[in-house]
């Protein structure tokens, strides 16, 4: 057996399951070794305190009566088991499982596990599953298809029994990190025999996979600084006229990043730049200033944003503020027309130096660049890894620059990010008001509707937010067209509104938001669609509604869309407060308007998932480890990667060349037979 072996050689597997299998991207078995749970549940034995519908339970229970399954309202099948035990009469309700019945028989004893809710004198629950494993600790895969959390544990099972795990870390760091093996970290989070076990395996997995991440990034770093077949662009003496140009004066913050790029752009290896700054700190202009020293030098660039609205927003301000300078712009999106692609495709291929701004169509197969000399992604941490590199592959030696309006602290971005340099625009134009921050308990939407049709009667306009398009099944949620029906009748009658969700046409979308921007729709109830990057400054008031769904980074991004402007901007965020831990959550935007301050506490609540790149399709090879959470870990595995990288620690480490390409996947293998 090969560790690369097809995860069809393996017993239980036929052509579907294999099909199925490398569709969730497991293909070898090294894969599938890798595919750890994506979380473990552990069951309380059963007592009166767990039955409150959350916590999960494991409960004995002796069948009395099984009933037949019948239609509900909303067209599910229900069938319901009443079982017998020492806490009561317990009620099993099985939507959509008409087989149910037949795992159950009259009279026998099971141990169920699931949800228990005490409801009088008895308990109820939804869907139970009858307890097959005797360990504590469950690992839940994610499962597709035929691919059952079953099946994976039976083939990991088998690849386990025929293979040992070689040690890759020297035994000095497994000692003075006090990490376990290797071998036994693998095994036991696939396999996990109590809690403290399964905190060492997290613990030395996450090490190994922060490691490598670590190793990667200092990689790419030197691979780029060795290429020297980058290109040198000149400073334009054309900047002066551009500066004229623009109607506003640049804060001392956008200067010197501007100064940063433009030394970055003169060396002879290409840029990879990270730019911070907090929503509405003025990063579009210095995007622009930047593209247009390329396409001076006589080079293509190509701006790319994360959603159609931003693209045309981004192409609306380069087309008023390059087109007189004699640029040309073009946006890329998709809804561009087929004869605008053609001619698109003809000036690319022409090595005609132009300005390409778009969405995800840029990075299609089709879109060719002869000539590109710079490439910007306006992030606002929507593009995975691939996406990005689909498009900086477009050229080796273009100079690349991000955006990111989720600051993080400087010295973890300079760890976390250690390849990319880093510009921070920590400074907000001049002239700009606090957003004044309001929680309000659902009960005050008068008073919050008022403030709006306050803010509206006085020339301005506003966003209303609601986390979902339709309304969820218990009615609780407000859908963007619900609210829209209900204010236009109710709070906000003779108002000029308009909604935008995700799932309107493209066509529809740009109409709404050109009637925003043109104040013709005073109130705009959306989706977080406009989340990122939108750009109305006329807008004044800000309402969020079931604020306790969105994260704090998420609120500030939103927020972000009033206070763009001279006017004094409201952000009046509805929540269901009753709960006292989403209050104090919520607190902190009351408290606080600093992007960095409420980045750092949605990084200690929920890690980097929302930071770009980072934990985005495994690709980083962090697939257990979030290197915020885990950031203190994090930190020496970092130290210990440089100490490798620099020949510090013995060549034991530097092992296989396999380790240093497929570094996510560093493993080292025996097989038995
Ligand atoms: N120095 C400045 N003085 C005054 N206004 C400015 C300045 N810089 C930018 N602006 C204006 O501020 C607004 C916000 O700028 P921009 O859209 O570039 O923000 P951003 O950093 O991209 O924010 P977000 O991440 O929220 O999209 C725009 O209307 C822009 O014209």
């Amino acid at each position: 057996m090969d560790i690369y072996d097809s995860v069809g050689t393996l017993k239980g597997v036929g052509a579907k399951t294999k099909e199925q299998l490398e569709k969730m991207g497991i293909v070898t078995l090294l894969d599938l070794l890798l595919y750890f749970p994506r979380a473990y549940d552990t069951y309380h034995e059963a007592d009166e305190t767990y039955f409150n519908g959350m916590d999960k339970v494991k409960l004995e229970a002796e069948v009395v009566r099984i009933t037949k399954p019948f239609r509900t309202r909303t067209g599910k099948t229900m069938t319901t088991v009443y079982f017998s035990t020492a806490f009561g009469q317990l009620k099993a309700m099985f939507f959509n499982m008409p087989y149910v019945s037949g795992n159950y028989k009259i009279g026998e004893t099971y141990e169920l596990k699931g949800k228990f809710t005490k409801k009088g004198k008895n308990i109820e629950c939804i869907n139970p599953v009858i307890n097959k494993d005797t360990e504590e600790i469950v690992p839940v895969y994610s499962a597709e298809g035929k691919v059952t959390g079953t099946l994976i544990k039976k083939l990991v099972r088998q690849i386990l029994a025929r293979v040992i795990i070689n040690e890759n870390f020297p035994t000095q760091i497994l000692e003075e990190e006090e990490l376990i093996s290797l071998d036994e970290a693998v095994r036991s989070l696939h396999f996990p025999e109590d809690e403290r076990k399964l905190e060492d395996s997290l613990k030395r997995m996450k090490f190994q996979e922060m490691f490598s991440y670590s190793m990667k990034i200092m990689l790419s770093k030197t691979r780029r600084m060795e290429n020297e077949e980058g290109i040198s662009f000149s400073m334009s003496k054309r900047l002066k006229e551009l500066k004229e140009r623009i109607p506003f004066k640049m804060t001392e913050a956008q200067n010197r990043v501007v100064r940063e790029i433009l030394k970055d752009q003169k060396r002879t290896f290409p840029m990879n730049r990270l730019l911070q700054g907090d929503v509405g700190s003025g990063k579009t202009i210095v995007a622009l200033i930047a593209l247009f020293n390329v396409i001076e030098n006589g080079y293509q660039a190509a701006f790319m944003a994360p959603t159609e609205i931003l693209a045309k927003q981004h192409y609306e301000e380069a087309v008023k503020l390059l087109e007189p300078l004699g640029v040309s712009v073009s946006l890329l999106t998709g809804s561009t027309k087929k004869s605008e692609r053609l001619k698109i495709s003809e000036d690319l291929g022409a090595g005609k130096p132009l300005l390409m701004i778009g969405t995800h169509a840029l990075i299609e197969e089709n879109v060719n660049f002869t000539k590109l000399g710079m490439i910007i992604t306006d992030e606002q941490h929507r593009f995975g890894v691939n996406q990005r590199a689909k498009l900086i592959n477009k050229s080796k030696t273009a100079e690349v620059l991000v955006m990111s309006a989720t600051p993080i602290p400087r010295t973890m971005a300079l760890t976390i990010y250690s390849d990319l340099d880093l510009s921070v625009i920590d400074e907000l134009p001049k002239g700009r008001k606090e957003i004044r921050t309001l929680l309000m308990d659902e009960g005050k939407r008068k008073v919050c509707y008022s403030k709006v049709l306050e803010e509206v009667k006085s020339g301005r306009q506003a966003y209303i937010v609601t986390p979902l398009i339709d309304l969820d099944e218990n009615g609780e949620l407000n859908s963007v067209e619900g609210l829209y029906e209900e204010l236009s009748k109710g709070h906000l009658k003779g108002i000029r509104m308009g909604y935008l969700h995700g799932k309107m046409t493209s066509k529809e979308k740009s109409r709404v938001m050109e009637s925003f921007k043109d104040g013709e729709i005073q109130v705009l109830i959306a989706t977080t669609v406009i989340e990122v990057g939108v750009n109305v400054p006329n807008a004044s008031v800000m309402v969020i509604e079931n604020a306790e769904r969105f994260g704090l980074a998420q609120l500030h991004q939103l927020r972000g869309r009033v206070g763009r402007g001279e006017y004094q901007s409201y952000c009046l965020m509805m929540a269901n407060i009753r709960s006292q831990g989403t209050r104090e959550r919520l607190e902190i935007m009351v408290k606080s308007n600093d992007g960095f301050f409420i980045a750092e506490e949605d990084l200690k609540q929920r890690g980097t998932g929302q930071l770009f790149g980072v934990n985005q399709s495994g690709h980083s090879g962090l697939v257990l480890s979030n290197l915020a959470l885990d950031y203190e870990l994090f930190l020496k595995a970092n130290s210990y990667a440089k100490k490798v990288y620099n020949g510090k620690l013995p060549e034991e480490i530097r092992m296989k060349n396999e380790f240093l390409e497929k570094i996510s996947r560093s493993m080292n293998f025996i097989c038995l037979n």
